[in-house]
Order: structure tokens, then sequence, then C-alpha cells
């Protein structure tokens, strides 16, 4: 009877594959005592031990850590939907009520939100109609950068802020009074970096659901502290909102976000939730939080290498002359033809992923993957700097070679997550939905920045390459140069 069903492929009697190999822990804690800061090279350092999908237990949770792309392809590919869900740190859900986008489950909800969000602000008729709001951004802060020749000036917090307002605009309009929008833009700034940290933070409430009451490291504290401020900003921007509606107010052809989600506010979604301020709330800080930060840091990632790579900073600065003219302003329609650049950004973006294990994947069912088991519901990062640096991938990974990216391989590696071997910005049902804002701006800031000003370094520094581990990858030390007129 046995053989009969093993002959017949009798599925109860055929045994699951195992979980993944990994290293052992201490008894309760698992593998927790020795995580290292820098989690992106020690998963890749256990990679080469274990393989390319292996388990670790972090307190009572299971993890796997997946590295290469041909596994990696049947998680955000063959089976995208059973692992498009999240498990928000207790940071998140404390932030968002699980009603945001980056957080949310798969399901009704999330769907709507993000379709909402792709159709209504990334659409390409918005993006143009918008494209004001950018234009003036970027010479504001060129306006700013006039007053700084011959200083030192942190790139990242004057990117953060222009992306921020840009942001910003794109959510609630270009209505508010500036000296207002730019008391709450540097307001914004500190909490909202304050809680992408955060979100990042190893919270033993994480690891030991059944100890979050205690919140021993105080992060559940400290996240509600940052959430009152942002919601005070919030409600403020809201209320502006509703009296400029009231009086009939709106930019022609640009639609601003809150405004749609303001008309949306006390519908009925399914059968007992209504869309009201807090999902609003949650939407707009997942979006500033999402988009503003990530932005910032691989601007200064760009800039960083180009200032390491004087070589390559003249060949980028000849591009732009070349497209643009020497006494013209850049125009963000230049973007289209600067195709250097185009490398040089994506070469960056490589060897300093913004989010170098993406956002970790929680799959809803049980299921194989190579020749192993994941369970549901554990965590599933997505290594992606390993492959990154791979070179089984990369011809000399560790190299800053922007040409890897002309030509052909221009369209080979896209931002949309076609190529396994390539994703700064994830992959599959979950892929970044900002992409064509992202891209524009990185471009229009940097061919701005490079074409307008020649860049050094403040006296006696050197650049310095390391990064700091986060959710966002940002520098370990910001960076700090100096513009000189050309
Ligand atoms: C350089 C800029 C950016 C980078 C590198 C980046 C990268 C990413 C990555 C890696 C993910 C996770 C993908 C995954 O899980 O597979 C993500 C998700 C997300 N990003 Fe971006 N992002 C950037 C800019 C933006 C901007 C400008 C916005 C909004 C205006 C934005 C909004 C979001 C949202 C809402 C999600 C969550 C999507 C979901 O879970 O359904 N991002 N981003």
């Amino acid at each position: 009877m046995y053989l009969f069903s093993v002959l017949l492929g009798n599925s109860k009697t055929r045994t699951k594959p195992p979980l993944p190999p990994g290293p052992y822990g201490l008894p309760i804690l698992g593998y927790l005592p020795f995580l290292k800061h820098k989690l992106h090279h020690q998963f890749t350092q256990l990679s080469h031990k274990y393989g390319p999908i292996y388990r670790l237990w972090l307190g009572s949770k299971l993890y796997v850590v997946v590295s290469s792309p041909s596994l990696i392809k049947q998680i955000v590919r063959d089976h995208d939907s059973l692992f498009a869900n999240r498990d928000p740190p207790v940071s998140a859900l404390i932030a968002t009520g699980g009603y945001d986008i980056v957080w949310t489950a798969n399901g009704p909800y999330w769907r709507d939100m993000r379709k909402l969000f792709v159709r209504e602000m990334m659409s390409n008729t918005n993006l143009q109609a918008s494209n004001v709001f950018r234009t003036d951004e970027v010479r504001k802060l060129i306006g700013n950068l006039d007053t700084k020749i011959g200083s030192p000036v942190q790139i990242g917090e004057l990117i953060f802020l222009t992306e921020l307002h840009v942001l910003t605009s794109l959510l609630w309009g270009g209505e508010m009074d500036p000296t207002e929008r730019s008391r709450l833009g540097v307001e914004f700034r500190l909490h909202i970096s304050k809680l992408v940290d955060l979100f990042g933070k190893p919270n033993v409430s994480d690891f030991f659901p059944v100890l979050a009451k205690f919140d021993f490291q105080g992060i559940a504290k400290e996240t509600r502290a940052v959430v009152v401020e942002v919601e005070r900003i919030l409600d403020c921007i809201i209320d502006a909102k509703l009296k400029i509606m009231a009086a009939g107010g709106a930019m022609e052809g640009c639609k601003d976000f809150v405004g749609i989600l303001l008309e949306l506010k006390d519908k009925q979604l399914g059968e007992t939730s209504t869309f009201g301020l807090t999902q609003i709330k949650a939407i707009l800080m997942d979006i500033v939080a999402g988009g503003s930060d990530t932005t910032a840091t691989m601007v200064e990632w760009v800039m960083t290498e180009l200032m390491h790579n004087p070589s390559i900073m003249q060949k980028v600065q000849q591009e732009v002359t070349n497209v643009v003219g020497a006494n013209n302003v850049v125009e963000e329609s230049h973007a289209s033809k600067l195709h250097y650049l185009e490398a040089v950004v994506k070469e960056t973006f490589r060897l300093h992923p913004p989010l170098p294990l993406l956002v970790p994947r929680y799959p809803s069912e049980s299921c194989t993957i190579g020749e192993h088991t994941i369970p549901k519901g554990s965590r599933v990062f997505l290594n992606m700097w390993s492959i990154h640096m791979d070179p089984h991938v990369w011809e000399n990974p560790l190299q800053f070679r922007p040409e890897r990216f002309l030509n052909h391989n221009s369209e080979k590696f896209d931002f949309i997550g076609n190529n396994v071997e390539y994703l700064p910005f994830g992959s599959g049902r979950r892929v970044c939905p900002g992409i064509p804002l992202a891209e524009k701006m990185v471009m229009y800031l940097l061919a701005t920045l490079v074409h307008t000003y020649e860049w050094g370094l403040p006296e006696g520094q050197t650049i310095d390459l390391s990064e700091k581990f986060g959710i966002v990858m940002r520098k370990e030390t910001p960076l700090i140069a100096v513009p000189y007129h050309k």
C-alpha cells in the first residue's frame, strides 16, 4: 500500500522539503546576540557559508535570507502574490495604524490605496502638470546655493528639503504660505528622519511579540511621541486644505493628493471600515517618509561618487553642457538625453542600493523556494546588496564603472524590476510606486548641481564612502562639499 502511494505520488505521503540551513544560536535568543551593525555585510558572509537561502531564528521569529537572482525571481515573480505581504515592525504599526501603503498586508485596502496613488499622483499627466513645482524648488535650491559659494554645505540636507517641498506640493498643492511651508518643512524633516530610523531599529518587541507590552527599549514610546508631532503638522495642512477647498481653490490640471483623499473621506471601504482622517494621515506620512529620505540619500551618494572619481565628474559635466548649453539652465526635459549621467545614477544604485534588503516580505502560505520550505509567517529578506556585489553577476563589482549601464545595458537594467540581478526599487506587486518621480528628481537635481557649480571638499577633508546600515542605507558621514562658480 505504501509503495503504491509513493508510486502514484500521493501527496499525503510526500514529505515537505526541509527548512533552509542556517547557523545555530542561543536558546530563546536564537542568533540575536550575534547580529552586527552592518547587517547586509553579515548576511552576505553567512550566505557564503550556508548558501543562497538560509534561515535565522531571531528571538521567537524565523527569518529567511535569500541572495541569488534565481531564488529571488521565484519569490518576486513566480510566487509574487504569496510574498506580497508585510509584517510591520511595532514602530511602523504605531505610526501608520496599518492604514498606509508600505507596511499594509496584501488585501483590498492596500490595493485600492496603491492604485489611487499610482493613478492620481504618478500618472504622466499629473507628473507633467506638477513640473512647475519641481522647477520652482530646484531654482530655489540654486538661489540658496548661490549665497553659499565657497562655503561648506551639507548636500543631503539641502536635497532632503527640496524633495520634501516637491512632495508636499504634490500632496497638498502649492497654495500654502511659503514661510509657513518652509517652517513646517524643517520640522517635518526632523520627525520623518526619526521615524525612518525607528522603523529600522532592531526592537526586542518585534523579536518577542509577547514582550511588546513592556517596550524595553522605549521604541514604542518614542514612536508615539514623534507621531504626535507629525500628526500636528498634518492636521495644520489638512485644515488649511479644507479651507482652500471650501473657497473653491485648486491647481489647474494638477490634482493634489490631499484634495483627492479628502473627497474620499467618510466613504465606506468594504463592509466595516470607513475612510477617514486616520487613513489619510497614514498615507501622507508614508509617502513623505518613503520618498524624501531615499531620494536625498541617492543624490548624496551620486555626488559622493562623482567627487571621488573626478574624471567621471568631468565626463558628466561635459555631457550636461553639450545637451543644455553652457549658458542655459537645466530643465527637467533634458534628462532623457543625459545617457552618461543616467548610467552614473544606475551604477550608484548598484553599488549603494538605498534599501539593501528591500522591505521584508511575509509569505501568507508556506511555500517551496528552491529546495527548501519557507514557512507561512516567516520574514523574508531579499539581500539585493549581495547580488549587486556578486562577482558571478557583475564583473569587478567593487569598481565604480558607469559604462556597464551604457548602450543596450541601459534597457536591460531598468528600475521597474524586470531584471532580478538589479533591483534598487524592488520588483513585483510591491515594487516602489514612486519610481517615475524619483527618477525625474534624481536626474534633474544632479544635472543642475553639476552644471551650475564646480564642487570641492572643505580644507583637509577626504571623501568617505562608508555606509551606515538602516532601512535606508545612508552615508556613515554626511557629504560636506563646497560649491564654486564655474
Ligand atoms: C531614490 C528613491 C527611491 C528608492 C530607491 C525607493 C525604493 C523603494 C523600495 C526598494 C521599495 C520596496 C520594494 C519592495 O518591497 O520590493 C519601495 C517601496 C515604496 N516606495 Fe519607494 N523608493 C524611492 C522613492 C520613492 C518616492 C519618491 C515615493 C513616493 C512619492 C516612494 C513611495 C514608496 C511606497 C509608497 C512604497 C511601498 C509600496 C508597497 O509596499 O506597495 N518611493 N521604495
